[in-house]
């Protein structure tokens, strides 16, 4: 697999690097990754330039990897037709409609393949067995992807090894897709119209069956959210937490809105989040 840099950048006395690579950092020593999963309409600039990763990654000795959030230039009709789906908008899905479903495989992309870029590529300056996951808000399936994982390690993700506990966190994350309409449009238009297909995505159901490593969940949400009623509904996911016995730390940020202000305001809370246990 061939391995472009498109960029390189000296920031707080590490790297920030942008790299493409077909689909099918550290200096010194081998630093643990944390993935970042963007929202809606981002490529991996949007953080890259506006999140305030770079100054507590580089306290912490930790790479932060942030992928794409579709696949691009498939030249599939209509991806472009709307900011919430297709491209920009590939929900950390695996796709099982006709039409999307062989490219549109972000789940597997993030969770399986793009790892084991970085262990093939960066193995001297990545620590492969330490690895936690983080995001922004409409394709913040994260949790999706954490509390799916251990019954994953069973079968096909053999090649990851995250961390125990599991350390999760997001700002202004959608908790409950099968109930607003950012992700009833995408888990109908990548997965079709069965219901209980679009559960294995949803957080809040997820959560109800979990039955893998501690988790422990730290969420940021803005009280000025302008999606915070719509489309997010942290409150349905702090219910099931509760009934599932898993600790969720909620924080509502009070006036904060949406956007990476609100972000870059939290992010070294939450890199630390992640750190404590990378770094134990
Ligand atoms: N209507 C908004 C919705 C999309 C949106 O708010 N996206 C968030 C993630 S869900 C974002 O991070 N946008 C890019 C940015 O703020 O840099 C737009 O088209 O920009």
């Amino acid at each position: 697999m061939s391995i472009k840099e498109v960029a390189s950048n000296r920031s707080f006395g590490g790297w920030q690097k942008v790299y493409q690579h077909e689909s099918l950092g550290a200096e010194i020593k081998k630093c643990p990754a944390l993935y970042y999963l963007s929202g809606l309409t981002c490529t991996e600039q949007n953080v890259v330039t506006k999140g305030g990763t770079q100054g507590p990654a580089a306290k912490n000795g930790i790479v932060v990897i942030t992928p794409d959030t579709s696949p691009r230039g498939c030249n599939i009709e209509g991806e472009n037709d709307s900011y919430d789906f297709g491209s920009g908008a590939g929900f950390y899905v695996n796709a099982t409609e006709d039409k999307w479903k062989t490219n549109y495989r972000m789940f597997a992309y993030v969770t399986k393949e793009l790892p084991q870029v970085i262990r093939a590529n960066f193995g001297d300056k990545v620590d492969g067995d330490k690895m936690s996951i983080f995001g922004h808000s409409t394709k913040l399936y994260n949790f999706t992807l954490l509390i799916s994982l251990p019954s994953s390690f069973k079968t096909s993700l053999k090649c990851l090894v995250w961390t125990s506990p599991l350390i999760i966190s997001a700002f202004a994350p959608i908790t409950n897709p099968i109930q607003c309409p950012w992700g009833q449009k995408a888990l109908k238009g990548y997965l079709g119209d069965n219901i209980e297909d679009h559960k294995e995505y949803d957080s809040c159901e997820l959560v109800k069956k979990y039955k893998g490593p501690v988790l422990d969940i730290l969420i940021d949400q803005g009280t000025n959210d302008e999606f915070l009623k719509r489309e997010l509904f942290p409150d349905h996911f702090q219910t099931a937490c509760a009934d599932a016995g898993v600790k969720l730390n909620l924080r509502l940020q009070e006036g904060y809105d949406h956007s990476y202000y609100f972000m870059s305001s939290f992010m070294e809370d939450h890199i630390n989040h992640h750190a404590k246990y990378l770094n134990a």
